[in-house]
């Protein structure tokens, strides 16, 4: 992996890599935050999935973890939202909710979307094997996400739970399956196979599966996708009915944006150091 960008933060180091991905066949851009306890020894991660439009700097810029994350003694480990470059298949409309910037963290079964757009299989796999080989990084990882990315770091978790030791997410898409983005995505990456879609869809695995991980989750109230999009009482409902370890908070008056992600990002990386040990 290349180096791109670097700048010191809080005594640590955000930095942003170039690497040519195996499992999306294009040439990919993330971030990482490396935290000051990195120059001593490795230290465990959290990585964070994004949401719809985004790309790794959106965390990085406007979320504010860096200071807590050096304080913690936690690395951020951050991808893209989607495959990128020329080649790569996007919307044919240019719509922000598919294609580039819209993943869904699936591997896709259909064309054109299944030449590239493998972001499960990147975030599971390919990224962490490359940056625990080369950078100061223990291994113990915890997830957590925004939205679409809430989704995805929902999903990972739920179908690998020996791989993170707790997951987060700030209004997760809950209900894929069962909601506007989720019937689009799905439908273009997998085909109309409900089947399939309900490997992505949290609620359904949670219901199916149950979970040994604890799980927070922060909702805002005053969120204009909330009744629509993400319908975190689906969630509840599953956590309810398999007696999951999910903490669902409503928070009145935050809408979606960063600005509510912000607001209680402390609170997410507080949750993930103590399960993590540090
Ligand atoms: N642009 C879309 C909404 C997209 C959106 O809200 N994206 C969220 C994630 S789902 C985000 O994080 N946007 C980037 C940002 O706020 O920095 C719209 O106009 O409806």
């Amino acid at each position: 992996m290349q180096l791109v960008q670097e700048q010191k933060c809080f005594g640590g180091r955000q930095i942003r890599y170039q690497h040519e991905s195996q499992s999306l066949n294009c040439s990919m851009q993330f971030s990482v935050f490396l935290p000051p306890q990195a120059e001593q020894g490795a230290v465990p991660a959290l990585y964070w999935l994004s949401g719809l439009t985004c790309t790794d700097e959106n965390f990085s810029s406007k979320a504010g973890a860096q200071r807590m994350a050096a304080e913690l003694g936690l690395a951020l480990v951050i991808p893209d939202t989607s495959p990128r470059g020329e080649g790569v298949a996007d919307d044919p409309q240019g719509a922000y909710d598919l294609g580039l910037g819209a993943g869904f963290y699936v591997n896709a079964t259909e064309a054109p979307w299944n030449k590239h757009y493998r972001m499960y299989d990147y975030v599971l796999n390919e990224l962490p094997a490359l940056v625990e080989a080369e950078l100061p990084l223990s291994g113990k990882r915890a997830i957590s996400g925004h939205s679409m990315g809430g989704h995805g770091a929902l999903v990972l978790a739920l179908r690998n739970p020996e791989r993170f030791v707790s997951v987060s997410a700030f209004a997760p898409i809950s209900n894929p399956t069962d909601c506007p983005w989720g019937h689009k995505a799905l439908s273009a990456y997998l085909g109309e196979d409900r089947a399939a879609w309900a490997e992505y869809d949290t609620s359904l695995l949670l219901k199916a599966k149950g979970c040994a991980l604890p799980m927070l989750v922060d909702q805002g109230e005053a969120d204009n996708f909330l009744a629509e999009q993400l319908k975190p009482q689906a969630l509840k409902a599953a956590a309810e009915h398999v007696g999951a370890e999910l903490t669902l908070r409503l928070q009145p008056g935050y809408d979606h944006s960063y600005y509510f992600i912000a607001s209680f990002i402390e609170d997410h990386l507080r949750f993930h150091a103590r399960h993590l040990g540090c």
